[in-house]
């Protein structure tokens, strides 16, 4: 499965944490991050995470068109609530696109657990049968 880890700045400790608790499941898939979150779980773990750009300079919409592209199976994207961020409209678009697309996607600590327990148990089985299913461009 091609999983996201994104984290805003003050729940990179948090995202951390999870990658270290998780280490064994995650370390399974193939895992893509945002620039700085990605660097902080390589840093912390022995995960391998393909990084893309920062989330400011493009990071979560180059993530977005893998999702576009129906490439992201699960994103765990821990949002800070509290802070504005100067890329708002991009969070608000990869968001969207999950739900465009049907990807399931976390947003906070207690459903990361959830999503990332049912990936152990092999829930999302189902999206390895996604690209029978995939709209092509103009279906949906
Ligand atoms: O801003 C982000 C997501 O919107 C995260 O980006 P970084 O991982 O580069 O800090």
């Amino acid at each position: 499965m091609n999983i996201a880890l994104i984290a805003h700045d003050r729940k990179k400790e948090e995202m951390i944490v999870f990658a270290i608790a998780y280490e064994q499941v995650l370390q399974d898939h193939q895992l893509f991050g945002t620039g700085t979150t990605g660097l902080r779980i390589m840093e912390n773990t022995q995960l391998k995470v393909h990084r893309f750009m920062s989330g400011p300079l493009g990071g979560d919409q180059q993530i977005g068109a893998m999702v576009a592209n129906n490439e992201m199976d699960l994103i765990i994207f821990l949002r800070d609530p509290l802070m504005a961020q100067p890329h708002e409209p991009d969070i608000t678009a990869l968001l969207r696109l999950c739900d465009v697309m049907g990807v399931p996607v976390a947003t906070n600590m207690a459903t990361a657990e959830i999503l990332i327990k049912a990936l152990e148990r092999g829930d999302f089985k189902w999206r390895e049968l996604n690209d029978k299913y995939k709209p092509g461009p103009g279906e949906l």
